[in-house]
């Protein structure tokens, strides 16, 4: 018997603290009534503090959970968040390349809030040029927009600039995400281009302290919104309401940057 559920891979690292990585985007799927899967490409010890260690698999460890899925279950659409060093982005790449999988969102994860590396500097390259010509969204916050364009980002045309020049690189929709950019006036622009035109995604910046995770969040809701059959501006759409709601309605958990609430979505739209 069939089913109609979607599927997604999340292709990300693990946060032991719950908040960000492959954790968020599980809970996230699972929000958005899709069915979740994932390859860990490392294991990170993590709280609200920051990043205490970092243990990253084998290219053939990631290679090997993925095709597990790609030889069996499939999926709709696949996100990459954390993937840590070249080989493993190397090894991420032809996967995606070998089971055709189309919709990929790839999260290009560089530094923790805290200021861990994510990624090594020297894969910073093959992420350029192996990654991005196979994304079908890109999702670089303005830090990871300067690491990849070179370029220094404030204000919306800095943006918008760098948006352009991102999808020369080969991705086929960039949302660069105004988190960071503190020149909005009050306000958390993100900003997509789909290689004609520019759409942009307002909402109010909260005051708080409580953002882990907000990136890993709001891509994996983009990508849960593709496997449904969503078009990418409808996607953003969903997602900037989805990571609007859980910033809003912090948890409260931990000393540091807290978690989002994955669960306020949902019940805003139930009403409660
Ligand atoms: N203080 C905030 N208030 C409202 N939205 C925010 C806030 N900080 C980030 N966002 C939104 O959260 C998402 C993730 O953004 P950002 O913080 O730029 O990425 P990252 O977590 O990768 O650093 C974006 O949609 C952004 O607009
Ligand atoms: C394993 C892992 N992946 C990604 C992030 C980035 O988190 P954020 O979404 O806050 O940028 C993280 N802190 N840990």
């Amino acid at each position: 018997m069939s089913t109609a559920i979607a599927r997604a891979l999340t292709i990300a690292g693990s946060d032991s603290g719950g908040g960000a990585g492959i954790q968020a985007d599980l809970k996230t799927f699972q929000e958005l009534r899709v069915y979740g899967m994932s390859a860990i490409t490392a294991v990170t010890s993590q709280n609200t503090l920051g990043v205490r260690g970092i243990y990253p698999l084998t290219a053939d460890a990631v290679r090997s959970q993925v095709e597990a899925i790609g030889d069996d279950l499939g999926t709709d659409a696949v996100k990459t968040g954390m993937l840590f060093n070249d080989e493993i982005i190397v090894a991420v790449a032809e996967e995606i390349r070998r089971y055709g999988w189309s919709k990929v969102v790839v999260d290009p994860v560089m530094i923790a809030k805290g200021g861990a590396s994510l990624l090594l500097e020297q894969a910073v390259r093959a992420m350029k040029e192996t990654l991005l010509p196979l994304a079908w969204v890109v999702t670089p916050n303005v830090p990871e927009a300067e690491a990849l364009t070179g370029m220094t980002i404030s204000g919306i045309a800095a943006r918008k600039e760098a948006a352009r020049r991102l999808a020369d690189f080969g991705a086929k929709h960039v949302v660069l995400k105004g988190g960071h950019d503190l020149s909005d006036d009050g306000q958390a622009i993100d900003i997509l281009y789909d290689g004609r035109d520019f759409y942009e995604f307002r909402s109010e910046r909260r005051e708080t302290r409580h953002t882990h995770g907000t990136g890993c969040t709001f891509a994996s809701a983009i990508t849960a919104e593709l496997a449904k059959g969503r078009d990418v501006p409808e996607a953003v759409e969903v997602a900037k309401a989805f990571i609007q709601a859980a910033i809003e309605y912090p948890l409260g958990l931990g000393q540091g940057h807290g978690p989002t609430n994955h669960w306020a979505y949902r019940d805003q739209e139930r009403g409660r």
